[in-house]
């Protein structure tokens, strides 16, 4: 698919409420201990050549213009902060569609299935200060991702965990997606949460509120239950990113001090720690 435009929205934040889920998203634990580190600017990956038809919506902002940073570009993004997050789950669950909900605020008309990754990113407004959210949608089906796993991983500062709400099989396979997610050495510490997809399908509901809490739980995760089609929810929608946002800009500071050129490449690294007054 994607969008290609290079207009970014930008949101601005509260960053209350800890968890910030709203509506039927329900906080549980937080940690703040993790290790906010590396900002790869230039993608050392391929965006997946994929046409999706989305009618008005591919005019959704899209992170293409700042995925490859050229040395002019270079000095705005050591402005800003990027916090990369990635979207996992069985195909079909709503992946896109949310990573289109949070990005754009709309829903698509119509999706293909993700061929190795897609890259929104949004512009958010945290406490004064401007961050960059990139939203890794990744490809739930087996034969479309395997060659870009490693990619996923890479440097990720959190991940969201979806299910669909009217698909036990895809809750039941939430315990593949974690066991991969832990196979390539993301730490216990990088925030994760879990999102509960097409809860406006109410008649069709396979999945517990309280067996999905339950399992949430006992990840240490977050649980969000929400729709990325209905209008409603898209606040409930942004509650997932923002506030993984805000838990990370709690945690770390990322000062880029090391500018690093590798084979035409650019790495942006990040310095010590400091504390923020996000209450979050
Ligand atoms: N009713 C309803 N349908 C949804 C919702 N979210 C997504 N869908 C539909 O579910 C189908 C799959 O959505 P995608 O976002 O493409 O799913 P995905 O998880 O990205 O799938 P892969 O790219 O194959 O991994 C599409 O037909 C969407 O229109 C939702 O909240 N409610």
């Amino acid at each position: 698919m994607t969008n290609d435009s290079p207009e970014e929205e930008k949101t601005r934040a509260p960053c209350a409420g800890g968890g910030g889920a709203g509506g039927r998203g329900v906080a549980r634990k937080n940690r703040a201990d993790d290790n906010v580190t590396i900002l790869t600017s230039s993608m050392d990956l391929h965006r997946a050549s994929r046409s999706r038809a989305s009618s008005s919506n591919d005019a959704a902002p899209s992170i293409t213009s700042s995925v490859d940073l050229s040395t002019s570009s270079l000095e705005l993004s050591i402005q800003t902060r990027i916090f990369k997050i990635i979207v996992i789950g069985d195909s079909n669950v709503g992946k896109t569609c949310l990573t289109f909900r949070f990005t754009g605020g709309s829903f698509p008309d119509k999706t293909e299935a993700t061929i190795g990754v897609d890259f929104r990113e949004k512009a958010v407004e945290i406490e004064g200060e401007t961050i960059k959210v990139q939203v890794w949608d990744t490809a739930g089906q087996e034969r479309f991702r395997k060659s870009m796993v490693e990619h996923y991983y890479r440097n990720v500062h959190a991940v969201v965990f979806v299910y669909d709400v009217t698909n036990m099989a895809s809750f039941r396979n939430l315990q593949t997606w974690i066991e991969e997610c832990n196979g390539h050495r993301v730490s216990a510490s990088v925030p994760r949460v879990l999102v509960g997809n097409k809860c406006d399908l109410v008649e069709h509901i396979q999945v517990p509120s309280n067996m999905a809490l339950k399992f949430a739980d006992a990840h240490n995760m977050l649980l969000f239950e929400t729709s990325a089609k209905d209008p409603k929810e898209s606040q409930n929608v942004d509650s997932i990113f923002m506030s993984l946002a805000c838990r990370l800009k709690a945690q770390k500071s990322l000062l880029y001090r090391d500018v690093e050129r590798e084979d035409g490449r650019v790495r942006l690294t990040q310095e010590a720690e400091t504390k923020s007054s996000c209450p979050c």
